[in-house]
């Protein structure tokens, strides 16, 4: 379907031998048109003209064949020629200088100094094979029990300084294209093309109204019809998770109004209005908290600290969270407002303004007169994750951190799959997250949404890759168990993809960590040249440093030998 323009030349091979009456002798088109226009009825007779020869009307005598002479017209025909020739490669030369201009554009310097000029001019070309059928506001939502899309945002003011290039192409509204720069052995230039499908692929135009639209506005109904709703996005430090949660940017003020919290609200009370649930007799309450580590915050209760407690029945609670009661819309907004400034923030060099912390917008339906819970819409705006990209500058607090964030993201995509895989375990007490979540887990009429978010800078390729492996694993699974059901050889097939997520995970932490070990052991070693060092503290340093060390490559050790010891048993 891409490459329809390598079948152009074909195609019209095939045109001329079905239709013959296409493809006329230029000459005597040319003759025509020169004739024509100095005819008074030209145009009317340009009108009518269909493709087949107009039959000789009846009773006209057939027309002999007029012998060929010479006529001006041969002489301008020729001339005609040239002048079409000219226009041509007029055509082609003004295409070209097009072509390059938008590369220019897009990588914004001259070749010789920007290193990516090359791949660019490689994207450009791959571009131009393809088709786009992109997203429109008027396609149809398709429902799903589990919808996973993936948002590309636009280059941003920093990535563009930089001369990065946008590696990341969406020739249609359900596929992506993620084009990796790479090298030969010979140090060749090459892309690497990998293609990704999801149920949606919102391109950098796409508003948040629109990815409202095909992704959590098909969940409002769900909470009124007693189920669970969630909406997740997920993706790297600066890819645009708050702008789509929270609302859109203009500098540091955040239009709260057009975020998807705000947006799901808004529906949530024109549903209830509306017949057959303003009779229900239902009211509306929201709360708002944080995971940072392993501990949840009150984002509407100044961050109060929340214990999660699970009950025999496994009925999990958060003790102390303020569910407020709302009668408006704009009830709404004052508390996303409040709780987004509440939330836990950090300086990266991916975001001036990242989050650290995983926040829980939740609006909740209740019957008014038994408190009875009707259904929960909670809408998650996970902290990046990728939390060793400052990891030259990481300290043992955020490494700590970004091995809770790493938990809970791998906890979570299970729980998603268990959740598409009706029936299979959920391992809900993984994580905190997860914990709190685990009634959007289970149930027929739980549905979740999972909107992953990408930068589509060359420097952030790794990242986005990563982020949309993880959103294609999710999907992935939901697209095999509704075809090929609870075969155990699928179930094999999850456990070792799930294990190897866990590996790659480890491995990553385990260089992250040599980077820092390498830091702190010379920096150590260094203090030792110092005069009157202490022996003791440097040996109690050092033990300390090894001690961590051996801890997380003893962990990727376990992790590596399972692994290792299941795919002996597959093969
Ligand atoms: N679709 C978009 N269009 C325009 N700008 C965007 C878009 N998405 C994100 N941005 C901009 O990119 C910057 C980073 O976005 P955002 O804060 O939402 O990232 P994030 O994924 O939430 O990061 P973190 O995990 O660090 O909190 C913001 O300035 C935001 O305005």
């Amino acid at each position: 379907m891409f490459f329809n323009k390598y079948f152009h030349n074909a195609a019209d091979s095939r045109v001329g031998k079905m239709f013959p009456y296409v493809l006329q002798d230029k000459e005597t088109a040319i003759r025509r048109s020169l004739e024509d226009t100095h005819s008074p009825t030209s145009r009317l007779r340009r009108t009518i003209t269909t493709p087949q020869q107009s039959p000789s009307p009846p009773d006209t005598p057939p027309r002999s064949p007029k012998p060929k002479k010479e006529s001006i017209f041969d002489s301008k025909s020729e001339a005609a020629k040239k002048v079409e020739l000219i226009a041509k490669s007029r055509d082609e030369r003004r295409q070209k200088l097009a072509d390059e201009k938008a590369i220019r554009d897009q990588i914004g310097v001259h070749e010789h100094t920007n290193p990516y000029y090359e791949f660019a001019r490689m994207i450009q070309e791959f571009k131009s094979t393809l088709e786009f059928h992109p997203l429109k506001e008027t396609d149809g939502v398709v429902e799903n029990q589990i919808t996973v899309c993936v948002r590309k945002r636009p280059l941003n003011a920093r990535e563009k300084n930089r001369n990065e290039v946008d590696v990341v192409t969406v020739p249609t509204k359900n596929q992506m294209v993620v084009h990796e720069p790479k090298h030969k052995v010979d140090l060749t230039k090459y892309l690497d093309n990998q293609h990704f499908r999801f149920d949606y692929v919102f391109d950098e135009s796409c508003s948040n109204e629109t990815v409202y639209r095909f992704t959590a506005q098909p969940l409002v109904k769900t909470i009124f019809e007693g189920g669970m709703a969630t909406c997740f996005a997920y993706g790297q430090t600066g890819a645009g998770k708050t702008h789509t949660m929270g609302g859109e940017f203009k500098g540091k003020q955040q239009n709260f109004k057009n975020g998807i919290y705000a947006l799901v609200a808004a529906d949530v009370f024109k549903f209830l209005c509306q017949p057959p649930h303003c009779d229900k007799n239902l009211v509306v309450s929201a709360s708002f908290f944080e995971i940072y580590g392993k501990i949840a915050y009150d984002l509407l209760a100044k961050k109060q600290r929340l214990r999660v407690l699970e009950d025999g029945k496994q009925v999990v609670q958060v003790v102390g969270l303020t569910e407020r009661t709302v009668n408006k819309v704009d009830d709404i907004m004052d508390f996303i407002k409040k709780g987004s400034l509440e939330r836990t923030w950090e300086q990266t060099s991916a975001n001036a303004n990242s989050s650290r912390s995983h926040a829980v917008f939740q609006i909740i339906l209740r019957r008014a007169n038994t408190r009875q819970l009707e259904g929960k819409f909670s809408l998650i705006d996970l902290a990046g994750n990728e939390r060793g990209a400052d990891n030259s500058k990481s300290n043992k607090q955020t490494r700590i951190e970004g091995a809770d964030i790493n938990k809970s993201l791998l906890a979570l995509k299970e729980c998603i799959r268990a959740l598409g895989k009706k029936g299979k375990h959920c391992p809900f007490r993984e994580s905190i997250l997860t914990k709190i979540l685990r009634d959007s887990f289970i149930g027929e009429k739980s549905r979740t949404c999972m909107i992953a978010l990408i930068s589509p800078s060359v420097g952030s390729v790794d990242h986005t890759l990563n982020t949309l492996r993880y959103a294609d694993r999710v999907k992935e699974l939901v697209a095999n168990d509704f075809c090929s059901g609870e075969s155990e050889e699928s179930q094999n097939d999850m456990d070792l993809l799930s294990m190897e997520d866990e590996l790659l995970e480890n491995s990553r932490n385990v260089i992250d960590s040599c980077v820092y070990f390498h830091k702190m052991a010379c920096q150590l070693y260094d203090s030792s040249k110092q005069a009157g060092y202490s022996k003791y503290e440097f040996a109690k340093n050092w033990k300390n440093l090894l001690r961590e060390m051996i801890d997380v490559q003893k962990i990727a050790y376990v992790k590596a030998a399972e692994f290792c010891e299941m795919l002996e048993d597959e093969a």
